[in-house]
């Protein structure tokens, strides 16, 4: 199912507020904004390498797990989206 940013964004912080059991966001943040920058950096990675050479399907998919990390970290500092759109 798709889902915009702000939708995701809340579905991760009732995710990291609920602690569900099985829920990768709760263990991505457990590990700490050291795992999830090298999370962030990883996915630029395959974003670069999805839009050069695998076309553009592939690479809307890596920008949305690319949105994801970015999302766990901007929860694991305690910023809003708000926090982030002010600088856009
Ligand atoms: N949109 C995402 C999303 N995008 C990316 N990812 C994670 O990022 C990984 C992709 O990274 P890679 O390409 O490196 O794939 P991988 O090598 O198989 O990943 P790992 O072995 O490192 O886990 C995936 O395996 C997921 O763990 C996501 N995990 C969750 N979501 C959404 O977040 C919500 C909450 O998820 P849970 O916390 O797991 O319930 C749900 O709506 C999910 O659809």
């Amino acid at each position: 199912m798709s889902k915009s940013f702000e939708q995701l964004f809340a579905e991760l912080t009732t995710k990291a507020r609920n602690r569900p059991e099985g829920s990768g966001t709760v263990a991505e943040l457990d590990h700490g904004v050291h795992a999830i920058g090298k999370k962030v950096v990883e996915e630029a990675a395959e974003v670069w390498m999805a839009a050069e050479y695998e076309g553009k399907d592939r690479a809307a998919e890596e920008i949305s797990q690319e949105i994801y990390h970015l999302q766990v970290m901007m929860i694991s500092l305690g910023l809003t989206p708000d926090d982030v759109y002010e600088y856009l």
